[in-house]
């Protein structure tokens, strides 16, 4: 493939809430078994995308401990390979990546090393399957100077947190408004970029000097009508999972057949790291239902609806119910947890019972750690 690969992963936002005290949002957990970063990396390798940087900075350390090998995303080699790279002092800066543009101007020198043409810049909290060479003929093909890949907000989306593009018939961005508070359109775009090396290296060199550090603000929505940028169309599952409603529905998309189906017993696959962790139990009272129990659990009571993620444990006459329960919690007898996330290594005590709403998920953490990790 011509082209290395960018995965901003340091950004953190307030819509997490509580999640994201403990990591960042690029290391949280998705469908019982992956982290969100997972689909970025799946997707370089997929695409035959060898070299590849991840950025990352707020609360990363979770993050790291995930890509602290890259053989799990077939990156280990001797030319390219995973780099991870967070901001660091140096005699000229003792800056924080202070935006996006700002993080790929700190990383200059790995943009300037390389020698392939293209750059595929993507997001850590994106979930998605995409074939980024298809991206890169199509900006080719455009003759692009950027392109952006979009797609059609699913209905009862807040449009407020994407960018909303608006388009002519050949494709090229004649409008891109960031987050407005009323969209004028439901193209969105998913913050996935192919552009050429030297026009990246040649734009973020202009913003630092003027003091610009947001990719989105100070490039694509600056350079709309100066730059030919045009939207990729995707048209399969995409969704973003930086706010606490989006995670929720994010992981329960992954007990309908359809979306479980398209990513894991559709061609390709999504890697992640492997624990070596044993199959899941179900003891004699246990009684589960359309849900993910994932390696290391011990189910105990009753789990409806639910994503177990790994070593969880449900105690006897306990009732969970269109819940998330993240790594290794331990759940007392005859406790009944309805719609809520429960935050990971937790120990929730016998006998509680927390309920949310749908529309209201109730995150729940106790704070009776056993560990941090
Ligand atoms: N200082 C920093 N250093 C390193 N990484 C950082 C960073 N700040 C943010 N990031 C990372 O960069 C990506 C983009 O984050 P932003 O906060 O800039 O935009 P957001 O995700 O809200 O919207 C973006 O993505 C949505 C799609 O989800 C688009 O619609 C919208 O136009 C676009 O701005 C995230 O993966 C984030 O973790």
């Amino acid at each position: 493939m011509r082209a290395i690969g960018i995965v901003l992963a340091g950004g953190n936002s307030k819509r997490m809430r509580e999640l994201s005290n403990k990591r960042a949002i690029a290391a949280m957990p998705i469908a019982g078994n992956y982290r969100s970063i997972d689909f970025a990396l799946s997707n370089m390798t997929n695409s035959h995308i060898q070299n590849v940087a991840v950025l990352t900075q707020y609360n990363s350390r979770s993050l790291h401990l995930h890509l602290s090998s890259s053989k799990w995303w077939d990156f280990g080699r001797k030319q390219g390979g995973l780099y991870v790279f967070t901001p660091t002092i140096t005699a000229e800066s003792s800056d924080w990546y202070r935006g996006t543009a700002d993080a790929l101007y700190q990383n200059l020198i790995f943009l300037k090393n390389s020698h392939e043409p293209y750059v595929v810049i993507a997001a850590g909290d994106g979930i998605y399957k995409l074939d980024y060479g298809k991206v890169l003929e199509y900006h080719i093909e455009k003759k692009a100077d950027i392109t952006v890949v979009c797609t059609e907000l699913p209905a009862g989306e807040d449009t407020t947190r994407f960018g909303i593009v608006k388009t002519n018939d050949d494709g090229r961005i004649t409008d891109f408004e960031e987050k407005p508070m009323i969209a004028s359109s439901n193209t969105v775009s998913c913050g996935i970029y192919v552009i050429r090396r030297r026009q990246l290296i040649e734009l973020i060199e202009r913003c630092a000097m003027e003091d610009r550090y947001d990719f989105v603000s100070d490039i694509l929505v600056r350079y709309r009508n100066l730059k030919r940028i045009y939207a990729y169309r995707m048209n399969t599952y995409w969704r973003n999972i930086a706010s606490v409603e989006s995670y929720y529905k994010t992981n329960m998309d992954f007990l309908k057949p359809e979306v479980r189906d398209y990513f894991f017993r559709q061609y390709p696959d999504v890697y992640s790291k492997i624990d070596d962790l044993p199959p899941a139990k179900y003891n004699p009272g246990a009684s589960v239902k359309n849900s993910l129990i994932s390696s290391g659990s011990i189910v105990n009571g009753v789990v409806e609806n639910s994503v177990l993620f790994k070593k969880a444990y449900i105690g006897n006459n306990c009732v969970i119910r269109n819940s998330i329960i993240l790594n290794d919690v331990y759940i007392g007898d005859n406790t009944v947890i309805e719609n809520c996330i429960v935050e990971s290594r937790d120990t929730i005590r016998a006998n509680t019972t927390y309920i949310g709403t749908p529309d209201n998920v109730k995150i729940v953490i106790e704070k009776n750690e056993r560990y941090t990790l």
